[in-house]
Parts: structure tokens; sequence; C-alpha cells
């Protein structure tokens, strides 16, 4: 094992720390780079600054493997395949923004040995501009494309057991070493060119995101119309062509990925001639689907001021501790805009919920946010929520709304506690 091809990660975020881990689970010696010493620091200590199943555990049980350092040359002197996997957030003109990238090919010494691997997701044409820039300053580094495809909450799963891998490359050395890399999960490989690659990425999750607007469209149809949206995706997705997944109707899709990567598709597009039209409704629809539930509130309580509305879950799924793009900030903050106290309960995204929400008040409990509370949201589908007494809720509220948006409540569990429950696409 321990002839394994060393390797470098640049970037030790969600998807740095789990491919690191990952590797060092395949065998791998890891060397991890980060700037933010207070992270390095953090993990030197075994300390995982991140709420991901599993990961602690394999962070744990490959320590002797796993090395962090602030220092570049240390996966430099190591590793030859250095594995970028830092931020490329939204930009104010929802371009991706490169500049961390850009900081990592700057850092890259002339070599004729090393290659770039990139992780982070990049717009088309990132690893063209990155090859002419090292030939411009006449670095002979490798360049590929590696995009990763990991789900936060599930993410170490999926490293381990990917429903491919894409490589794209230049059909060198380091290309070559990346499929070996990867061989051993036995996952279906896309080898191909460098721009394909980084197109398959921005376009699988610009797909499921539209997936997700067009079964919320048909949900707020189903509401006008008596139908009911789970029903509806699960006739959908038997048919084989369109498959079950993604077709959870809910208050929009949020995290790190799909908005940004939606965003950098449309500006990509945008920037090269063409007009995305169908990004354009894909957010939009998403943007309005966070705010529904505030009609719906209104609906039941005849308007929002003075109101104390409840919201069970703030990160942007279950199993993460991620904030970013939540539904939670957006719902919260019309709520508050509209005169409504908020009062929240999220099993472990309290931290970087409370950084985000200052005006939002935090209970320890479900229970105790729902204490004197007119409404109750369940905005993020941790199952926890779905075992809760409901007659308890209801006699520690103040009023009798349950708007379930996630659709993962049981409603005659609800109703049967005298509460009024509301899914989303399920009639009114
Ligand atoms: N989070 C996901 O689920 C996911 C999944 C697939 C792909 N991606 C993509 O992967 C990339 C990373 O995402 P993330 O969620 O892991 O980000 P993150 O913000 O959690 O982590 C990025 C890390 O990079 C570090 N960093 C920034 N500049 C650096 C530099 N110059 N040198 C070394 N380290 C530096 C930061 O300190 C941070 O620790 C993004 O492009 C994202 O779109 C994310
Ligand atoms: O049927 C569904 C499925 C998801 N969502 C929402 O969509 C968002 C994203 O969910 P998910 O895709 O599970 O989480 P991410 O961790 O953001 O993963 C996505 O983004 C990553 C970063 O690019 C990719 O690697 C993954 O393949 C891609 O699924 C969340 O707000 C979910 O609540 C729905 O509303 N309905």
């Amino acid at each position: 094992m321990a002839s394994r091809e060393p390797i470098g990660v640049i970037g030790t975020g969600y998807v740095g720390l789990v491919s690191a881990a990952g590797f060092a689970e395949l065998g791998h010696e890891v060397w991890c780079i980060d700037v933010d010493a207070e992270k390095v620091a953090r993990l030197r200590a075994g300390e995982v600054p991140i709420w991901e199943p599993g990961l602690g555990e394999l962070v744990e049980r490959h320590r002797g493997r796993l090395h962090f350092s602030t220092d570049i040359a240390d996966a430099l002197g190591h590793a030859r395949l250095l594995f970028v996997a830092v931020g490329t957030p939204p930009t104010y003109s929802g371009d991706a923004d490169l500049s961390a990238v850009h900081a990592v090919v700057g850092a890259m010494p002339p070599s004729d040995r090393h290659a770039l691997v990139m992780k982070s997701t990049v717009p088309v044409g990132t690893g063209a501009s990155i090859k002419r820039e090292f030939a411009r300053q006449g670095k002979r580094f490798r360049y590929v494309s590696c995009p990763e495809f990991l789900k936060e909450g599930s993410a170490v799963a999926d490293f381990l057991g990917p429903d491919r891998v894409v490589v794209g490359d230049d059909g060198d050395w380091a290309g070559d070493a990346v499929v070996g890399l990867y061989a051993p999960l036995g996952a279906p490989l896309v080898r191909t060119d460098i721009a394909s690659a980084e197109m398959v990425k921005l376009a699988a999750n610009a797909f499921l995101a539209t997936k997700i607007s067009f079964i919320n469209e048909i949900a707020n149809v189903c509401e006008e119309t008596g139908a009911d949206v789970l029903e509806v995706a699960r006739g959908m997705g038997l048919d084989e062509r369109i498959g079950p997944k993604f077709l959870r109707a809910g208050i929009g899709f949020g995290g790190s990925c799909f908005p940004k990567d939606v965003s950098a598709l449309k500006q990509l597009a945008g920037n090269s001639g063409y007009h995305f039209q169908l990004l354009n409704s894909v957010i939009e629809v998403n943007e309005l689907q966070k705010r529904r539930v505030i009609g719906k509130l209104q609906k039941h309580l005849g308007g929002l001021v003075g109101k104390r509305i409840a919201l069970f879950g703030l990160a942007f799924k279950p199993n993460t501790d991620d904030m970013r793009e939540a539904s939670s900030l957006v719902l919260s903050a019309r709520l508050q805009a509209d005169g409504a106290s908020v009062v929240a309960f999220d099993p472990v995204a309290e931290d970087e919920a409370r950084r985000l929400l200052p005006n939002v008040d935090f209970a320890d409990t479900e229970l105790g946010a729902v204490d004197g509370a007119d409404a109750v949201v369940l905005v993020t589908e941790w199952p926890q929520f779905r075992e809760l007494d409901w007659v308890e809720v209801a006699a520690r509220m103040a009023g009798t709304t349950v708007i379930d948006g996630r659709n993962a409540l049981d409603p005659e569990a609800v109703r049967a506690a005298g509460l009024a429950y509301e899914g989303i696409g399920r009639g009114s």
C-alpha cells in the first residue's frame, strides 16, 4: 500500500478534505494544503472543521497518511499530481470567481514533472487559459480536468462510489495517472478533452437544477388543480427515461453549487454570445419558490406583523452544516421584512446560522422553537422532524399552522394533533 502514488490536494474544504481522506482510504499518502492557517492547525490537531457524515472517522483512521500544511512546497516536494479544490464562488456578475484558482496557478514553480488536476468547478475554457498561462511563464506543468460530483451529506460515500469518473486531458502521463488513481473504484470512466470535461460538470448541475425547478412548477400547478405532486412525481419517475431522483418538490434548491453553477453556465453562454433562455427560468422559478411559503403563511395567519414563526432546519439540505444559499436565508429575511419574528432550530447548522442570521432567535430543541409560535415551517428535512410528537407541538404552539416546505412530514399525524397541515403541491 505504501508504494501507491503520493498526492497533493490544494484546498481542504468540503471537496478537498473529502477527496484527501478518500485517497488516503485508497492507500495514498496525501499532502493537503490550505491558505487558512487556523484550519490547517485544527486539521493537524485531528479536528475536522466541517460536519460531514463519516468524514471524521475516515480522517482519524488515516491520520498517518494525511499531512496538512500551508506551504504548497510540501505538496510539490512529495507529489506530482496536485488536485485543486479551492472555492470558485459567484461574483456580482454571476460569473465564477477564479481568483483562488489563479492564486494556485501563480504559485506553481517551473516544473516538467507535475500536473494540476482541477477538481474545482470552473467555466469551460479555464483549462485552456491556464495552459496558455503556464506556456507564457515557461512552466511545463501538465493539466487535467477531473470535476467532482459528490453531494454534501453523503460526500464520503459519493467520493468512494461515484456514478462515473470524468477525466479531461491531453492524452499524456498526467491523464493516465489520474485514471489509474480512480481505477480501484470501478466506476464508469469518461475520458475526454478538457473543455468537454469542464462542460459535463456544469451541464450536469444545470440539468439537475432544471429538474427541481420543473417539479416545483408542476407542484404549483397541482395546488391550483387539486393534484398531489408526490403522486405525480411517483408516476413520472417510474418512466426509466425520467427516473425518480431530483423530483422532490419543495421550497427551492440552495447550496454552494446549484445556484452558482447554473448562474455561471448562463453567464458563460452569454459571454460566448448565446442566450441560454431555459436557465433564466430555472433561476427565476427557484427564487420565487423560496418565497411561496410567505403567501401560504399570510393565507393561514391573515398577515405576518407581530407573528412568531418557527423554522425547523436551516441548512441548505439535511446532513450538512452548510448554510451557503440556503432557502432559510431568503425565507427568514422575507418573514422579518413582513413584520414577523423568527425562531429556528437546526441540529448542526446553528453556529454558522447565528453568524448569518443575527436577528433570528435560536432554540436548543424543536419543542423549544415551537413555544408560543403562530406557525411552524419545515425548511430542511432532517429525519428527526418526522419523529416529533405533534400533540406536544400543538400544545406548545400559540397557533395551528404547519407548512411542510419539503413534503417530508406525515400530514395525517400533524392533522390528528389538531394542526392545519399544508405541504408544497399537495392541495391546500
Ligand atoms: N461542496 C460541494 O459539494 C462540491 C461538490 C463538487 C464540486 N464542488 C466545487 O469544488 C470547489 C471547492 O468547493 P468546496 O465546497 O470544497 O469549497 P470550500 O469553500 O469548502 O473550500 C475551499 C478551500 O480552499 C481554500 N483555499 C482558498 N484559496 C486557496 C489557495 N490559494 N491555496 C490553498 N487553499 C485555498 C479555502 O481556505 C478553503 O478551505 C468549488 O469549485 C465547488 O464548486 C463543490
Ligand atoms: O429533488 C430534489 C433534490 C434536491 N433538492 C435541493 O437541491 C439542493 C442541492 O441538493 P443536492 O444536489 O443533494 O446537494 P449538493 O451537495 O448541492 O450537490 C449538488 O452539487 C454538487 C456541487 O457541484 C454536485 O457535486 C452534486 O452532484 C450535486 O447534486 C438542496 O437545496 C436540496 O434541498 C430539491 O429541492 N429537490
